[in-house]
């Protein structure tokens, strides 16, 4: 499984939809996405509460199948794969930070990251890790198991492992939701610099509108739909 380099394109969704709730009382949330984002873009979503973001980033990142239209991420149509072919796709070429971190609480901090970084096959899982955590200022942390650490170190433990496999697409979720105002500067600082070096595409739910200005394309979401998409 590879990117496709020619056409440039990491995501490429046509007329998607989700549809929850029961059969009898069906509720839309996605109500026809189309979306073409380049390899190396950064995109901020923004838009009310309910509107759609986080289900329409669990579809763009391989987490939950639409239920109709189109999803092709890397020149991977994300429909024809069970649940397994889309853990496999996400492997190391998708990073997500979720809004919560599910970090995994029999492990440390340093486990919570080193551990998918060996499950990708990478080499020194655990000197890469280490070097994550220090990055994000956790240096100090390593040992420590997630219960033992504030919200935002934990958000911060969940960026380092969405950062660590170098994944050609980061999605973020509110990245900086939980950190104070300098430590959120350090985490945009950090994301932004990982999508420059490595050419990653970058996409970034939030309600921070400095975070979104920093993105070169901003997508406004409303009731299920996109509303806007304006490029810097
Ligand atoms: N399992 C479900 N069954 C029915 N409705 C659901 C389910 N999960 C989510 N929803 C609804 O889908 C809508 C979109 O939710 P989503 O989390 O994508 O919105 P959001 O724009 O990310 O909101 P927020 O900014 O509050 O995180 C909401 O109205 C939510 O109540």
């Amino acid at each position: 499984m590879s990117f496709d380099p020619v056409a440039d394109i990491a995501i490429r969704t046509r007329n998607v939809t989700l549809t929850l709730g029961s059969r009898d009382a069906p509720t839309p949330i996605l109500r026809g996405i189309d979306l073409e984002i380049a390899q190396g873009e950064s995109v901020a979503i923004l838009g009310p509460s309910g509107s759609g973001k986080s289900s329409l980033m669990a579809i763009l990142a391989g987490l939950e199948q639409a239920s109709g239209g189109d999803v092709s991420v890397g020149g991977v149509a994300f429909a024809t794969l069970d649940e397994d072919g889309l853990a496999r796709a996400r492997r190391g070429r998708i990073g997500i930070v979720l809004q919560a971190f599910h970090l995994l609480p029999t492990m440390t901090a340093l486990e919570n990251v080193a551990v998918p970084l060996e499950l990708a096959g990478e080499g020194d899982a655990f000197a890469r890790a280490e070097a994550e955590l220090v990055a994000v200022g956790l240096g100090h942390r390593l040992t420590h198991y997630p219960v033992q650490l504030s919200g935002g170190e934990q958000q911060r433990v969940a960026i380092a492992r969405a950062v660590a496999p170098q994944p050609r697409i980061l999605f973020a979720d509110e990245p900086t939701g939980n950190l104070d105002g300098k430590t959120s500067d350090a985490i945009v600082e950090l994301l932004f610099q990982r999508q420059r070096d490595a050419g990653a595409t970058l996409i970034i739910i939030t309600h921070d509108p400095e975070l979104a200005r920093r993105c070169k394309r901003v997508l406004t979401m409303a009731d299920g739909r996109i509303a806007s998409d304006t490029r810097a």
